[in-house]
């Protein structure tokens, strides 16, 4: 479905991405995690053809997206803030994404009008920043397009609404399975729903993998300072405290069998790390970073 290879794209002098390489076939929803500059925005648009890659390549459906209406006619970008006429309501923006996408379903689009609870005939230009979401995120389920990729479905929703988009998200993929790409910068709201998550860091994506995968990476040992101190040997110390002879670390070590009954033998406390922790200790900028 999706084949990105040695993808390298920069704005002028600023090197956006480089060396990207993805390759995902199946219809499945994954989460796309960065810190801020990281390239996830980038990267959407060269998904969606609205760039063109400097060097490498990506292949939708075996075609390139840039420049081709073949190619364009698979994939759906919802971007933030997507730009609506002033002079719209709910019903003008689905007549107007309806002409634009082949597998448009109207039904669907109805349900989840009722469902998200937006206005029909109010101008959208006076909709809360979180109806505007809404109203984007229902063109995204209902074009029903084999890539859907939505840019922060859930910015400006309040709890309840996240949740009632999410299942409505899960509800359409289950009766019409596609590949659904979701940027976000909370991993621990979109982890729950996607089966695979690719981190982008330092212009490039630096690891893609099941999400369960994911989740069991990254240690946190504490315990006795000189119990701990010889375990570590040459383990990446993605974080530490010490307060007297007492110590907490994490250690970018998988958290499995092996570990557990190290940190047993030797009486030290040992957890799974945050998910969330996780992330933003692998993508330290260098000068935070803690390395042994
Ligand atoms: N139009 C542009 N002109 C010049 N540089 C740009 C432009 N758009 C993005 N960049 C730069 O490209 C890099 C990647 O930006 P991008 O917007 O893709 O990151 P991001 O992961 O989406 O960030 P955020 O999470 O803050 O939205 C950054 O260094 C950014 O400053």
């Amino acid at each position: 479905m999706i084949n990105i290879k040695d993808l390298s794209f920069s704005y002028g002098q600023t090197i956006a991405l480089k060396d990207v390489n993805l390759l995902e076939e199946e219809p499945i929803i994954v989460g796309l995690w960065g810190r801020n500059g990281a390239g996830k925005t980038t990267l959407m648009k060269l998904l969606s053809g609205q760039e063109k890659p400097d060097t490498g390549q990506i292949l939708i459906k075996n075609l390139s997206p840039y420049n081709n209406s073949d190619g364009m006619k698979y994939i759906s970008y919802l971007q933030e803030n997507h730009p609506f006429s002033e002079f719209w309501n709910v019903n003008d923006a689905l007549r107007f994404a309806s002409y634009f996408n082949e597998n448009w379903d109207q039904d669907l689009a109805e349900e989840l009008v009722e469902r998200f609870e937006l206005p029909r005939r109010k101008k959208i230009k006076s909709f809360s920043k979180g109806m505007q979401t809404m109203t984007t995120m229902v063109i995204g389920l209902a074009c029903k397009s084999p890539i859907t990729i939505m840019d922060e479905p859930t910015n400006g929703l309040d709890a309840y609404m996240r949740k009632v988009f999410y299942d409505a998200l899960l509800d359409t993929h289950e009766e019409h399975p596609r590949l659904f790409i979701l940027s976000s910068h909370h991993i621990d709201e979109i982890e729950p729903i996607c089966e695979k998550i690719a981190i982008v860091d330092r212009q490039t994506i630096s690891l893609y993998d099941e999400t369960e995968k994911m989740k069991m990476l990254g240690i946190i040992l504490t315990g006795d300072a000189s119990s701990i101190e010889p375990l570590t040997g040459r383990s990446r110390i993605l974080d530490q405290r010490k307060l007297g002879n007492q110590m907490s670390i994490m250690l970018d070590e998988p958290f499995n069998d092996e570990w557990i009954s190290r940190a047993a033998h030797l009486n030290i406390n040992i957890e799974k790390a945050p998910l969330q922790d996780y992330l933003v200790n692998i993508t330290k900028r260098n000068k935070e970073a803690k390395r042994k």
